[in-house]
């Protein structure tokens, strides 16, 4: 079935059924074709999609009230209701999963996703009425079978058209994906293993409303992505009630992360695609929710309220409204960018034809209308070179001051600074652990300096380094994690970054081995140590008296919105040094404590696993405590008083600590960078 039209409109009450609704301001169906243009006031596109009348609807003789009337318009009849409203495409009951894709303007979207803009498609309406269906479709047809390929959702064919056009383009895409749902005003991560844990929603000027701690995956084939929306979709929040077997009870967003990564492609494209599940809107006595159910029912209706709310306002022209109040929820939060900011949106309305959902569905379709009044400025995202080069400063220098701190805290050895390393040419165990620029070598040479001159591909490197340091970070706080025999990086996708420290689980573990299709590449790192073989990290001190995690409520009760003063760290009281010539924590046998991920990383160089976000950036220091000085005599600075990054491969056997060879932080530097921070 084809989209019926390329109109919208208000609904016309009493209008002659067939006839068009007239006198909107909507986009002419010429400015729908040629798309949104950059920085000019664009309107969300709508599209409404009718489901069918289900066996239970049917048998209990059910009238059909929503009637298509071609060109973009729907009108509703009953008994004393009968209006017709307009939008850019009407899909009814008999059209197929293929065809919302293809008139819904789904495929424009992800080509200006890649293109560097943020954009949004959101399926909303009553529960029941086909909103994860439209998304989604039915994940599995069975236990062990997949669902037909044909009725795959928006997400799948999505994810098969970006990565079509990656390849088409010849364009060089870096992907990820990350994950999450609001289930009762609590943004929780559903990539991240364990159980569920509140993440914290933050402001910032340059980036808007962000979820602190979220977990990226780096993904770059079908089964990848598809892989991880199926294990999400298992964590996200449902329940039965009256209206449907498999209700969400939770607003779910699915971000894909598009970054360009050819390196003189310069300033760089970093577009996002966002799929929106909200969860439906729903009568509690009509749906028979009780007690839990009820409560998410109304957390549920209170955010859809709060939507509704900006939505009207967003409506009225520019200059009619001041304020908008987003910060009522944290969904409306997370979707100020896409409604009023600089993003492009797709809303997709679905509604159930059966006269006993009448009410509703004119609300939805009312909200829908107002929604296409709703005008965005699209920005595409580029990032410039200099920025580019900024942001991985901080992360890789937020990198290092943790990688110290666990060091410290492990009485692991620091690199000791050699006479004869020479800038630019670092010594030979930091190639291997660090790729092309280890991160001794990194460090006694300027960033910038290190990056070769235009159209010369530097980034990899500098990606490939951050991406050391995440995972030997990584492997320090979790040490009982063991290393993959192969000492390979796993080359499937890669779970990288931002996680909120209250997740036990290792980085490394949450590939989820069991749930990645057959034929895909995933490798996991099996444990084939045990703990008591490996020294266990001492549990990080609490910030200001807190636990370290900044928003669970199993670990630290209060909101989850901290402001940023509460969760600055304190400087710990270390752990004495060793004594010199003793191992510290350990002795451990060297086939304890190889990790090979390590020492072999740059076999499988995967440059752009090791982006992450700034939240993370920023939680690193907050969750991980700033290295202080020792006592002892190997406490000098370091000759230019600069943080000396982390050591051979980790955790080897212990060095002797010779006086003089391990500088160490200066404290001042360490104030002034989180100073930065802040
Ligand atoms: N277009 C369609 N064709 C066939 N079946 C559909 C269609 N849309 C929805 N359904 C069926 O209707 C039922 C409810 O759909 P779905 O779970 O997608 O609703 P929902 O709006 O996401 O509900 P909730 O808000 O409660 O999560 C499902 O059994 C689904 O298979």
């Amino acid at each position: 079935m084809e989209p019926e039209g390329e109109r919208g409109g208000e609904p016309q009450t009493d209008r002659r059924p067939g006839t068009l609704p007239r006198g909107q301001e909507r986009p002419s169906p010429g400015e729908e074709r040629e798309g949104p243009v950059e920085g000019r006031e664009t309107r969300l596109r709508v599209v409404l999609r009718v489901r069918p009348l289900t066996c239970k609807e049917t048998r209990r003789g059910d009238r059909r009230v929503v009637h298509s009337l071609g060109d973009g318009a729907v009108h509703v009849s009953a008994a004393r209701h009968d209006a017709t409203f307009g939008f850019s495409a009407v899909f009814d009951a008999s059209a197929s999963q293929e065809a919302v894709f293809e008139g819904s303007g789904m495929r424009q979207l992800v080509e200006l996703a890649i293109d560097g803009f943020s954009c949004t498609v959101f399926a909303f309406g009553q529960t029941g009425s086909g909103k994860t269906y439209t998304l989604m479709g039915p994940l599995t047809q069975s236990e062990t079978q997949p669902a037909s390929p044909a009725l795959l959702g928006l997400m799948q064919r999505s994810f098969a058209c970006l990565l079509e056009q990656s390849r088409s383009r010849g364009s060089d895409l870096a992907l990820s994906a990350s994950y999450l749902e609001i289930y009762n005003e609590q943004v929780r991560d559903l990539l991240s293993p364990g159980p569920p844990c509140a993440l914290p929603l933050r402001w910032s000027k340059t980036r808007g409303f962000y979820v602190e701690n979220q977990l990226s995956v780096d993904f770059e084939s079908l089964e990848a992505i598809v892989s991880l929306l199926l294990q999400g979709s298992q964590r996200r929040r449902t329940s039965a009630h009256a209206l449907n077997r498999h209700s969400s009870r939770s607003h779910a967003l699915l971000t894909i992360h598009i970054r360009s990564r050819a390196p003189s492609t310069c300033p760089s494209k970093q577009g996002t695609l966002c799929f929106v599940d909200l969860a439906g809107s729903e009568r509690v006595k009509e749906t028979g929710s009780s007690g839990e159910l009820s409560v998410e029912a109304n957390s549920i209706n209170r955010s859809l309220l709060a939507l509704g709310h900006c939505i009207s306002l967003l409506a009225k022209p520019r200059g009619k409204w001041t304020h908008i109040p987003y910060r009522d929820s944290k969904l409306t939060r997370l979707l100020a960018r896409s409604l009023g900011g600089s993003g492009i949106t797709l809303m997709v309305a679905c509604i159930s034809p059966s006269s006993r959902c009448l009410s509703e569905t004119l609300s939805t379709l009312h909200y829908a209308s107002r929604a296409g009044r709703v005008t965005t400025r699209p920005l595409a995202n580029r990032v410039s070179r200099e920025k580019l080069l900024q942001n991985l400063e901080e992360e890789i220098h937020a990198l290092k001051l943790e990688n110290l701190s666990l060091r410290q805290q492990l009485c692991l050895p620091r690199v000791p600074v050699r006479s004869t390393e020479v800038p630019g040419n670092p010594p030979k165990s930091c190639l291997s652990w660090g790729g092309r620029y280890g991160p001794a070598g990194l460090h006694h040479l300027p960033l910038e300096r290190q990056l070769p001159s235009e159209g010369t591909p530097a980034w990899p490197s500098l990606y490939g380094l951050l991406r050391d340091f995440v995972v030997e970070n990584e492997h320090m706080r979790q040490p009982w994690l063991s290393p993959d025999p192969s000492g390979d990086i796993p080359d499937g996708p890669s779970h990288r970054a931002t996680r909120s420290s209250c997740d036990s689980q290792p980085l490394l573990r949450s590939a989820h081995a069991p749930q990645i299709p057959p034929g895909h590449s995933t490798r996991l790192r099996q444990p084939n140590t045990t703990s008591a073989s490996i020294p266990r990290l001492p549990k990080l001190p609490p910030a200001s008296g807190r636990s370290s995690c900044p928003g669970c409520p199993q670990c630290c009760p209060g909101p989850a919105d901290a402001t940023v003063s509460q969760v600055l760290p304190v400087p710990p009281v270390l752990q004495p040094a060793p004594p010199e010539g003793s191992a510290g924590v350990l002795p451990l046998r060297q086939e304890d404590t190889a990790l090979p991920g390590s020492h072999q990383l740059h076999r499988h160089p995967q440059p752009h696993q090791g982006k992450r976000s700034q939240g993370r950036s920023r939680s690193l220091s907050q969750q991980h405590p700033l290295p202080r000085e020792l006592p002892g005599p190997e406490r000098g600075p370091s000759p230019e008083g600069r943080v000396i990054p982390s050591a051979p491969p980790w955790p080897g056997l212990p060095e002797t600590r010779a006086a003089g060879t391990v500088p160490l932080l200066q404290w001042e530097e360490a104030l002034d960078w989180l100073a930065e921070q802040i």
